[in-house]
């Protein structure tokens, strides 16, 4: 018998259309193919277990074949198989009324809308045309007393189906690959090709004598067959360039309201924000599809390693589609709960290990708490403040523990911190002569951490220690009085004025404690910020403050002893005023250049 006939398109140059727009990635052709063959090999198995097929299932295995010279690519599998009329119906039908509804969607769309619904249509059997001119199947069903069927296509709508003699079970799809795709007639980029999608499959994929895949990862097992051992190694068997172990991990296992199985690794991270390699990798019934997982996974967790594996995303993952998808937004929200759920599990049940690892989470809690509202409300809980002496608080710990001293005279707790431990030294000394704690935020998301804190805590407001005179960091209600008379306070500003001879810094006089230093130059805590974020890119309204140059405020102790010494008729005040600045920018790695010269022959000077 044969038959020949026309596939219901209307379209006549529907392959063509499909092979340049549907996917610009040629290679998954073989990842559907191959995953066919899988189906069909998993189909059977379940009818055996039924008891509908009462034959011999034999080695159920998909063998991939290449034949460079006759540019031959065959999928062979032991699955259900196809008679003649299951063929017109799945293939003719089925896998060609996708490619005629696509082609008519398509037509006359821009390029945004072609985007989108090439992202809506399910890969399948047409992408073979992909590579292939001419595509043959030989396929005798599991059903007794079957014709085998044997049915050739040219990438025209017109096909040929006629009966065939193959004697076993199965299906065998037989690529002739074209002109143009030479690149998949050679066997390392076919091995590459399979490695990539086809590495976790549940059937034995066999490639040149050799299963290239592991049928059962460990993602589909029950955490309670698993050791750590385990965990590492599957680590280790997915980033094979890793040179570190994960920190701990996450095994994902759903199947309400959506069907979701996988493993989250915890990396270590050695900077910030570095360039991540290893990506999290993205399955659909253990078939790869991408590791780029941007709209499932939210943004934050993108740090992180490991595997997802769901039958409810969409298997062509395109941008627009994903984001708009309903499952895909519920998945973003049950891994969110599940890391929170697992650090605050971490963290009660064993802090002291927590505290060990935070130098390494502590930027997935941050980057997690700014990103996402939900996830703030449970890291608030566990999320941990350093202070410079490397001592770790939690929210509700480090507010108790300030509580009593830095209250400022409106009854506001004021948390001191820095941003550089060393270059700020000698302010953080003189906040923690005060008995000021001070908090070490050194962190590249700490500036819009210290923000977030800010709004969220009630009655709460952040300073950097070198943000004003210590005794101004935190206003209290006694004011020291001033043992200078007004008009000495004015001399000694003009003085100072004169001896800096600088715009950009603010001379001002205040009664300071005899114990402070003579001489004290800040920078404003909101002018700094506002500056901040204008240079990473903060805009709008920020720009101002950009065009400003920096500005300080030079405030110069009036009960210190050397306030008296500049007032002194001698001849010297200036040149004094001039050392006493000098030495407050000395502190703070501020006196460069010539003016550091200048300072150590007027220091040699008044030696
Ligand atoms: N190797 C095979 N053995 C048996 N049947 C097959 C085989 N390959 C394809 N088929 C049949 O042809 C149909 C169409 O295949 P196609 O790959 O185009 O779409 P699909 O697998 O149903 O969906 P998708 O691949 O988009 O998820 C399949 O549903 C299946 O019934």
């Amino acid at each position: 018998m044969q038959e020949t006939g026309s596939i219901s398109i209307h379209t006549e140059n529907i392959f063509p259309i499909i092979k340049k727009f549907l996917y610009s990635d040629h290679e998954i052709f073989l990842r559907e193919l191959v995953s066919n063959a899988v189906d069909a090999t998993q189909k059977l198995k379940s009818l055996a277990q039924l008891g509908e097929y009462k034959g011999d299932l034999g080695e159920l295995k998909v063998r991939v074949t290449l034949d460079k010279e006759a540019r031959k690519i065959t999928i062979s599998d032991q699955g259900l198989g196809m008679t003649a009329e299951e063929i017109k119906k799945y293939i003719n039908q089925i896998a060609f009324s996708g490619a005629t509804e696509f082609v008519e969607k398509y037509k006359d769309k821009d390029a945004a809308t072609k985007d989108q619904i090439i992202g809506q249509f399910g890969l399948g059997f047409y992408s073979a045309f992909m590579v292939a001119d001419n595509v043959e199947i030989y396929s005798k069903s599991f059903q007794e007393g079957t014709e085998a069927a044997h049915w050739i296509c040219d990438g025209s709508t017109s096909f040929t189906l006629e009966t065939t003699d193959k004697a076993e079970r199965g299906t065998d799809v037989v690529l002739h690959v074209a002109d143009d795709s030479d690149e998949f007639l050679e066997p390392a980029r076919l091995r590459t090709i399979l490695t990539k999608y086809c590495k976790f499959l549940p059937i034995p994929i066999e490639f040149e004598g050799e299963v290239i895949n592991q049928t059962t990862p460990i993602w589909t097992k029950q955490p309670s067959e698993l050791t750590d051992e385990d965990y590492k190694k599957f680590y280790q068997e997915l980033y094979p360039m890793s040179l570190d172990e994960p920190l701990f991990w996450i095994h994902l296992n759903v199947d309400y309201p959506f069907n979701l199985t996988g493993i989250l690794y915890f990396p270590k991270v050695k900077d910030e924000l570095q360039f991540q390699r290893n990506k999290i990798q993205l399955y659909s019934r253990q078939v790869f599809i991408t590791d780029e997982v941007k709209d499932v996974v939210p943004e934050f967790l993108m740090l992180l390693h490991g595997v997802i594996d769901s039958p409810d995303i969409p298997l062509n993952v395109s941008r627009s589609f994903l984001q708009a998808d309903a499952a895909v937004r519920k998945i973003n929200t049950y891994i969110t709960k599940k890391v929170a759920d697992k650090l605050n599990d971490l963290f009660k049940k064993d802090r002291a290990g927590y505290e060990e690892k935070w130098n390494d989470i502590g930027l997935f809690v941050k980057y997690g708490m700014l990103s996402d509202e939900k996830f703030y409300e449970k890291a608030k809980d566990f999320v941990l403040l350093k202070n410079v002496d490397g001592k770790l608080f939690t929210l509700t710990e480090y507010t108790e523990h300030i509580q009593a001293n830095q209250q400022d005279k409106d009854g506001n707790t004021v948390v001191l911190y820095t941003n550089d431990a060393e270059h700020q030294h000698s302010f953080v000394a003189a906040a923690q002569e005060r008995g000021y704690d001070v908090l070490n935020f050194d962190q590249v998301l700490d500036p819009h951490f210290v923000g977030q804190l800010e709004q969220k805590l009630e009655k709460t407001s952040f300073k950097r220690v070198d943000a004003d005179t210590v005794s101004k960091l935190i206003e209290k209600d006694h004011t020291t009085e001033s043992v200078l008379s007004e008009d000495d306070q004015k001399k000694l500003e003009e003085t100072f004025k004169t001896a800096i001879a600088n715009d950009t810094m603010h001379v001002k006089v205040a009664a300071l404690s005899p114990q402070d230093a003579p001489v004290i130059i800040t920078q404003n805590e909101f002018m700094r910020r506002m500056k901040d974020m204008q240079r990473t890119g903060g805009g709008g309204g920020m720009q101002m403050f950009g065009a400003f140059p920096d500005s300080y405020d030079v405030t110069v102790n009036a009960n210190h002893p050397v306030a008296q010494k500049v007032l002194a008729t001698d001849g010297n005040g200036e040149k004094l005023a001039k050392q006493a600045f000098d030495l407050a920018l000395l502190a703070q790695g501020m006196l460069k250049g010539e003016a550091l010269t200048q300072f150590v022959k007027r220091s040699t000077e008044l030696l």
